[in-house]
C-alpha cells in the first residue's frame, strides 16, 4: 500500500496514525484521526454502528485505497486480516488453506502446526464444508497466524457466533496472541468482547477517537466485579447506550 511506511523495528509503534482522513463524497468517515498502536498490544475498537470502524480496519489492511490525506500514516506489511466469516476456499482442504500463498522451506509442517495450535490436529486433508462455524473461523486465525503477521486485524470475527463458541474462541484467541504476539486491532459491537479481550478499548466516534481506555482489570475479566461493571457501564454510555436499560445483571449484583 502507498501510503504505508511498512517495516516497523522493533521497539516503535506497530500502527501510527495521525491526521487520518477518509470521506466518501463530502462525508468525512474518519475526520483527523490520531491512533497508535504499540507492538504485540491488543486493542478493542468500538464505535456506533457506521461510525467507520470497518473503514479503518480496511485502511490499515491496504484494501481501502481511497484515504483522503494524513500527516503519518505507519503500518506494518505484514498484516493478516480475519472476518465475520472464514472466507476459506471451499475447493481447497484445510491445510491448503492455511497454507496459500506461504513461501520458503517447512509451510506445510507450518500449516500443520498452525491447524493443531487452534485445535484442529489431524483434520489437515478436511474440506471446509465439513466444519461447524467455529472451526471454520478456527482455520481462519491458524490462516492468519501462520504468517507471523506483526498486526493482525479483526472486524466482528466472533459475530456469527454462538455465545458458548464465542467464549471458547476469546479463550482461543488470548492463547493465540500471547504466543504470537502480533499487534491487534479488534473490532466489536460487544463491550463484553472488548473488556474481556484487550489491553486498551478505543471508541470511535465522529471521525475520531473519542476515547481511549486501558483495561488494567485482572484476568479472567468475568463480569461482576464493581470495577468491571464501571468500565462496562462507562464505555456503553460513551456509545451511547441506555445502562440502566442495557446493564439489568449489573444491577442485580449491586442489589445482591
Ligand atoms: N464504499 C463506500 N461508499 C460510500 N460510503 C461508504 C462506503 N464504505 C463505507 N461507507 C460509509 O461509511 C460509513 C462507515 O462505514 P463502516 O462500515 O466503516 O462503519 P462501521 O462502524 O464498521 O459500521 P458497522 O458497525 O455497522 O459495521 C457508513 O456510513 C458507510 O455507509
Amino acid at each position: 500500500m502507498a501510503t504505508h511506511a511498512g517495516g516497523l523495528s522493533t521497539g516503535t509503534a506497530a500502527v501510527h496514525i495521525t491526521g487520518l482522513v477518509r470521506a466518501f463524497g463530502e462525508r468525512r468517515v474518519l475526520d483527523s484521526l490520531d491512533l497508535t498502536i504499540g507492538p504485540g498490544e491488543f486493542v478493542a475498537l468500538i464505535g456506533r454502528s457506521g461510525s467507520g470502524k470497518s473503514t479503518l480496519l480496511r485502511v490499515l489492511a491496504g484494501i481501502d485505497h481511497g484515504v483522503t490525506g494524513f500527516e503519518r500514516l505507519d503500518a506494518p506489511e505484514n498484516v493478516s486480516v480475519v472476518f465475520q466469516d472464514a472466507r476459506l476456499l471451499p475447493w481447497k482442504r484445510l491445510l491448503e488453506n492455511v497454507t496459500l500463498g506461504l513461501t520458503g522451506p517447512g509451510a506445510h509442517e507450518r500449516g500443520a502446526t498452525a491447524l493443531a495450535e487452534v485445535g484442529l490436529a489431524g483434520r489437515e486433508r478436511a474440506w471446509p464444508v465439513e466444519l461447524s462455524g467455529g472451526e471454520q473461523q478456527r482455520v481462519a486465525l491458524a490462516r492468519s497466524l501462520v504468517r507471523e503477521p506483526e498486526l493482525l486485524l479483526a472486524d466482528e470475527p466472533f459475530g456469527a457466533l454462538d455465545a458458548l463458541t464465542r467464549i471458547r474462541m476469546h479463550a482461543l484467541l488470548r492463547q493465540l496472541c500471547e504466543r504470537h504476539r502480533p499487534a491487534v486491532l479488534l473490532v466489536t459491537h460487544d463491550v463484553d468482547e472488548a473488556i474481556a479481550l484487550a489491553d486498551r478499548v478505543v471508541v470511535l466516534d465522529a471521525g475520531r477517537i473519542a476515547a481511549d481506555q486501558t483495561i488494567s482489570l485482572p484476568a479472567p475479566r468475568a463480569p461482576g466485579s464493581p470495577e468491571y461493571a464501571a468500565l462496562r457501564a462507562d464505555l456503553l454510555t460513551r456509545l451511547g447506550v441506555d445502562t440502566d436499560v442495557a446493564a439489568p445483571e449489573v444491577k442485580e449484583v449491586e442489589e445482591a
